[in-house]
């Protein structure tokens, strides 16, 4: 594509030398780049991309997009000077691909709890109601039914527009996607066209990376400000943010509330560990899932799929043959009588709701095992109030580690401890290594109780030292269920 065509995109670049130059492909990463390509040099959070320019030049690069030409390389090649190199990149990569999500419904899904399971839900109910979806989230992203594998929530902009790209030459007319703080903060969703957001909650997380609960809520806000008036904004009306969000946007507002009146009404009417009977406006239906904020995640996808013109009737029957997401409150029985509950609760808020979801099926019969840890090079003042709610709301605990990463796993145990009382650690264990914590909680377990195994979810590896050795919380619950009799 030609340079000139390219950056017609952009606001005000100012270019020296001749724009009309072929160009080949477009990389914001210096070790990428082939002959032909645009570089776009992006300050990261690490480095300061502008300082490999002189780098992809000589690997071959012909133009390169950036806020700052370098000293001494002005004639080596085409620049394009913008205010903004991140912004840049995505509204570059989207024209490149013929602005790909134009093309189809893009929902982004937003929050520090829910992005997963509503994303992932959304695009099996659309799958199931006859159309062709893709889906972007924590776990793995589909191309309708083809499995990509990601190692992000929010895939870099290279990787989420080629994605989008490939979504639309498969026919999809849908395509649900988690949108992280961390992706809107650092503009990886830029040139994307959403038609809608949805906001599920704001409690405590990746304050390591966003250092104030503020600027948190502020990268959160910054994606419905964006959202076009043609687009719709969901939020969740019972959560103290949720309002804030819809502030400055100038999309449809629509709200979700099991408290109060809103578009998108709920009531839980009776839960189970096989699932839940829900209210919603005022219609019954029978789902399988457990815990208060399912409901909510549910309300939200209900919510959305009406908005996108599905009939209330066509909505429920879905909803009622969907099941948990891979990792999130997944069952697995013992033949002794008790039941593993292997999820993704990383915050303190998730701990608590997974937690009071399993005291509202068991209704004060039975037990309550958790083991839990906390993952190395992410917030740590999350540490002592996970321990908490553990022990709050448990009958016995057992920390232990979850990705260590570059931290020592026993330091990150006593970060953990350092929030608890010489009472709470009455109730409490601590074994460093998580195969035999869940092997310490089956034996501790008797019939009725309920152990749960949070942090890990679908992860199936433990990352320690920048290596990610195979570890699966289910596959060591299955193993250990396997052996026993009733
Ligand atoms: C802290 C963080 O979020 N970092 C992300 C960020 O990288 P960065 O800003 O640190 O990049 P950098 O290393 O400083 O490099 C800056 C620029 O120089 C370029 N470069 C660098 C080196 C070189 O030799 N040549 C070169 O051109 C890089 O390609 C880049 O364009 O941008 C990269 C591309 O988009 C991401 O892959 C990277 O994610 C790191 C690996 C990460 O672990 N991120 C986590 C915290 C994350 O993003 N998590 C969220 C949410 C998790 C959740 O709650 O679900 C997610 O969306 O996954
Ligand atoms: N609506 C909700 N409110 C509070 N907690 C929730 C909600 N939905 C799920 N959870 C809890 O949070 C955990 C993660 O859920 P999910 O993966 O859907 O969230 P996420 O926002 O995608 O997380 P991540 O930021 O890691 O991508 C679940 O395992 C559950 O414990
Ligand atoms: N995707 C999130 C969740 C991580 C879950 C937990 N298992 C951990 O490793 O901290 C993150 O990167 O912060
Ligand atoms: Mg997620």
């Amino acid at each position: 594509m030609e340079l000139q065509k390219l950056i017609q995109v952009l606001d005000a670049p100012v270019v020296t030398g001749n724009p009309q130059a072929e160009i080949t492909g477009i990389q914001s990463d210096s070790r990428r780049i082939e002959p032909g390509f645009l570089f776009v040099a992006v300050r990261g959070t690490a480095v300061d991309g502008h300082t490999y320019i002189a780098g992809a030049l000589e690997k071959g690069a012909v133009a390169v997009v950036c806020e700052e030409i370098p000293q001494g390389l002005n004639d080596k090649c085409i620049f394009v000077v913008v205010k903004d190199s991140a912004e840049a990149l995505g509204k570059l990569l989207s024209a490149w691909y013929g602005n790909p999500s134009d093309k189809l419904v893009l929902v982004g899904v937003t929050g520090t709890n829910g992005k997963t399971t509503i994303a992932t839900l959304l695009y099996q109910m659309f799958r199931k109601l006859g159309h062709k979806a893709g889906l972007i989230s924590t776990v793995c992203n589909y191309v309708d039914g083809e499995a990509i594998p990601t190692e992000h929530t929010t895939p870099d902009p290279i990787t989420l527009h080629a994605l989008i790209a490939r979504m639309v030459e498969a026919g999809c007319e849908y395509a649900f996607m988690e949108v992280s703080s961390h992706s809107i903060d650092q503009k990886r969703i830029s040139g994307l066209s959403f038609n809608g957001g949805i906001f599920t909650n704001l409690t405590r997380d990746h304050l390591d990376y966003h250092k104030t609960v503020e600027n948190y809520l502020k990268a959160k806000k910054k994606f419905f400000d964006d959202l076009p008036a043609t687009a719709f904004a969901l939020t969740n009306l019972d959560d103290k943010s949720g309002m804030v969000m819809l502030q400055n946007t100038a999309a449809k507002k629509l709200t979700y509330s099991l408290r109060t009146l809103a578009d998108f009404k709920g009531k839980i009417l009776e839960s189970h560990f096989d699932g839940t009977e829900l209210l919603i406006n005022n219609r019954e239906v029978s789902v399988h899932f457990v815990g208060r904020f399912n409901a909510y995640n549910l309300l939200a996808v209900y919510g959305a799929a009406i908005t996108l013109g599905k009939t209330p009737e066509e909505v429920l029957v879905v909803l009622s043959t969907l099941h948990s997401v891979s990792g999130r409150f997944e069952t697995i029985r013992s033949p002794k009588g008790y039941t593993a509950i292997v999820d993704y609760a990383h915050t303190p808020d998730a701990l608590t709701n997974v937690l009071n979801g399993i005291h509202e099926v068991l209704d004060g019969n039975g037990r309550v095992i958790t083991v839990v840890g906390c993952g190395g090079n992410r917030d740590k003042g999350k540490r002592p109030m996970m321990a908490r709610e553990a022990v709050r709301l448990s009958d016995q605990v057992i920390l232990t580690s979850d990705n260590p990463r570059f931290e020592e796993p026993d330091a990150i145990i006593q970060d953990m401890v350092a929030g608890l009382t010489s009472a709470d650690m009455e109730k409490t264990l601590c074994i460093t290594d998580r195969e035999q914590a869940i092997k310490a909680a089956v034996k501790l377990a008797q019939k009725g109780d309920v152990i749960l195994i949070a942090g890990k979810g679908h992860e199936d590896y433990q990352e320690v030292k920048g290596v990610k050795h195979h570890f699966d919380d289910r596959e060591i619950v299955r193993n250990l269920f396997a052996n026993q009799q009733a």
